[in-house]
């Protein structure tokens, strides 16, 4: 059997378990170690009953797909007894390391059922399934790895001790953002469509749009302009204005073009949905370069939501737990064509709520949950303002809308020739 775990196990013991107690970003984390140590632990978090689940088949869309609909399958499955607590398992600063699943507490009446799920799961490719048990001396906790149904099989050579470890610097998640959250060439972002084809065709749809010339060293004759920020800040309001104040062309990203495929997107994974959304620039960046050599461009979003959006969204918990300031993961892909200015329109949270509900549409999925979460918006803005590549100006767009305008094309006027 070829599972990806074969190579995990070989760098098994020096893995550390990072479990998201809250979703708020409150981390615990274990180290596993092949020998136990002199002295016992005892380790009040891990209890009998409780057990790991590691999604780590080979292949990247399919295994990216099965953890995408894990939760639903586990509360669907297990005792509503069990809680479930996202877990990271990783090798500390080793990039692509990182391995997701889920850490389960079972309280439940009835343990068999559980464990007739879990082994049920473990038998399959993509599943490392994991249970703990206290040691003979009553303090030390050791982690089996279950081999077959339930844990008759449990593969006993494949023993790990369970220490405390620090808490790691940021997010683990940053160990992996790189082509799996953030596509820094088309070419990447290319081959996770090609690779879901056979289970998404819109996949080929959306590859047919995308142009193979490299725009980014052409130097648009016009300037272009992105207007950034979150929902409701004001963005469709100020590129309309701007677009007839200055006579200019609108543009948008993700494009018109991609519309009849956006929520089928929306309902992928990260990995597919991040890759469609940094296609969706490459073809607003063609767009830009036409059009810009005939009049000054204004656009709705670009690089810096796709980026901002998809860092915030793969780390939980407050603003430290970002890639530190500087990181490359903040750097602009050097293929994709940077526009003379980007503004990023902020509001006050009370003020954006007023405008979202006089607005009174429905919000995607991901804006609900930054009406919901605070320390994801603050997570999205402040990874805005992290992004490298073109001038970013923050504007604050509380004052009238025309007000707004008139900053804005002062801005303009500093910072681009027209
Ligand atoms: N400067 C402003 N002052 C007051 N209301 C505004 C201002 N700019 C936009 N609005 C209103 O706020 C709501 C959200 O603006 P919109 O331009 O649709 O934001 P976005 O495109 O960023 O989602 C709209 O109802 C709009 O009329
Ligand atoms: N260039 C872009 C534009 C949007 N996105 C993603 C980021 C978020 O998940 C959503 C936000 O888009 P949404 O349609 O809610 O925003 P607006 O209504 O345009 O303000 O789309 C992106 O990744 N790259």
């Amino acid at each position: 059997m070829a599972k990806r775990s074969m190579s995990l196990l070989g760098q098994w013991s020096s893995r550390v378990f990072s479990i998201d107690l809250d979703k708020r970003g409150a981390l615990l984390n274990f180290a596993l170690t092949e020998k136990p140590q002199q002295a016992p632990e005892t380790f009040r978090n891990i209890q009998e009953r409780c057990y790991s689940v590691l999604v780590c088949g080979d292949d990247r869309i399919q295994s990216a797909r099965f953890y995408w609909g894990l939760e639903d399958l586990l509360r669907n499955e297990l005792p509503a007894e069990c809680e479930l607590l996202p877990v990271s398992s990783y090798l500390p600063h080793v990039k692509d390391s990182l391995i997701r699943g889920y850490f389960l507490k079972d309280a439940s009446e009835c343990p068999s059922l559980t464990r007739r799920v879990l082994g049920a799961l473990g038998l399959s490719e993509q599943v490392q399934v994991c249970s703990y048990l206290r040691g003979p001396d009553g303090g030390r906790w050791s982690q089996q790895l279950w081999s077959g149904s339930e844990n008759q099989n449990m593969d006993v050579s494949k023993t790990c001790y369970v220490v405390p470890s620090e808490e790691a610097n940021y997010h683990p998640s940053v160990l992996n953002m790189e082509n799996s959250d953030v596509f820094y060439c088309r070419a990447e972002a290319c081959k996770v469509l090609q690779e879901s084809c056979d289970i998404i065709p819109e996949s080929r749809a959306v590859l047919e749009l995308v142009g193979k010339t490299d725009a980014s060293r052409h130097s648009p004759d016009f300037p272009v302009v992105v207007i950034e920020g979150l929902d409701a800040t004001g963005k469709t309001t100020l590129t309309e204005s701007l677009r007839e104040a200055l006579g200019a062309r609108l543009l948008r990203s993700p494009p018109q073009c991609l519309s009849p495929w956006r929520a089928v997107f929306d309902r992928e994974p990260p990995l597919i949905r991040r890759a469609f959304y940094a296609l969706g620039n490459y073809i607003t960046a063609e767009q830009m370069g036409m059009e810009a050599s005939q009049a000054p461009v204004i656009v709705d979003r670009y690089w810096h939501s796709t980026a901002s959006y998809a860092i915030a969204t793969a780390v939980s918990g407050p603003v430290s737990s970002l890639p530190p300031e500087g990181s490359p993961l903040y750097r602009w892909p050097p293929d994709l064509l940077q526009p003379s200015l980007v503004v990023q329109l902020t509001l006050d949270p009370q003020e954006r709520k007023r405008r979202l509900e006089a607005r009174g549409q429905g919000q995607t999925d991901e804006e609900q949950e930054l009406d919901h979460n605070l320390l994801f918006r603050l997570r999205v803005e402040e990874a805005y303002r992290r992004v490298r590549g073109p001038a970013c100006v923050v504007v604050d767009a509380g004052p009238s809308a025309d007000k707004v305008l008139q900053q804005v094309l002062l801005l303009i006027k500093e910072h681009c020739r027209l």
